[in-house]
């Protein structure tokens, strides 16, 4: 289980982003992280793998405070472009091989090779879409417990994104793994996810499985989803 306890984060002289975040991750699950644009939902990935230092607060893994070795344990995979524009994606898996032991370059290759992305070409003379599945193989080329993915399907093409994201799965134990994503897009994974994370307000305002969603509240995820901003504003107003 991945937990965050009270988590609180503002950036230098902004206001809190995240205000209160108490979440619970169990492993097996692939879990959609939802909320409109500055939301907090990078930040809180971002917290999540240990590459922001929350003020108060801690995250928890399998039971006790996360260390520097046990988040070894999350491989997190980032909304902006961070990999060098002349490494070819070849280069980039050798690169990653010599940064994460738990990276496999055999796996990572397949997975490239199955969504179908020439890695011998440089990252600048791919596509936006390449990219994005190029940094796909490169995270999940790890075999790690938890996948962050920060918006993984930007950039991709809204006719493919359900087939990767359902081709991508098949490479993961879900027994044994769970993934984690943010976007904006809810109907290409409602077909997929276990469970909906709504933050807002510095909180996550809402954690319900699909089913539920569906069956309890009798509503499609991202009418879900909308109900909790109408909500607010009514209460606001
Ligand atoms: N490096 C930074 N320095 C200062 N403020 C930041 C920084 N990164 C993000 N913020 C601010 O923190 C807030 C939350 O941003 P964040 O990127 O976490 O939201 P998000 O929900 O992922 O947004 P989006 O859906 O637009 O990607 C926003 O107000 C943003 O402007």
């Amino acid at each position: 289980m991945l937990e965050t306890k009270d988590i609180q984060f503002s950036y230098q002289k902004g206001r809190p982003v995240l205000r209160n975040v108490n979440a619970q991750i169990e492993i097996g699950k692939i879990v959609v992280l939802a909320g409109e644009n500055g939301s907090g939902k990078s930040t809180f990935l971002k917290a999540l793998a240990n590459l922001l230092q929350p003020q108060s607060g801690q995250v928890w893994l399998n039971g006790s405070e996360a260390t520097r070795t046990s988040l070894s344990e999350i491989a997190f995979m980032p909304d902006d472009q961070l990999y060098h524009p002349y490494l070819t994606g070849e280069q980039l898996f050798t690169f990653l091989a010599s940064q994460f032991r738990d990276f496999e370059r055999a796996r990572a290759k397949e997975i490239a090779d199955y969504l179908r992305v020439d890695i011998t070409t440089t990252v600048s003379a791919m596509s936006k879409g390449n990219i994005s599945r190029l940094k796909l193989a490169a995270v999940f080329g790890r075999k790690a417990s938890y996948y962050l993915l920060d918006e993984p399907f930007s950039g991709l093409d809204p006719l493919v994104r359900e087939e990767i994201i359902k081709s991508i799965i098949q490479f993961v134990d879900l027994e044994n793994a769970t993934i984690l994503l943010s976007t904006h897009e809810l109907d290409d994974v409602s077909r997929v996810a276990d469970e909906l994370m709504i933050l807002k307000d510095g909180e996550i305002t809402a954690h319900e499985s699909l089913e539920n969603i569906r069956s309890e509240c009798g509503m499609e995820p991202k009418e879900w989803f909308k109900s909790f901003y109408k909500r607010g504003r009514t209460k606001d107003e």
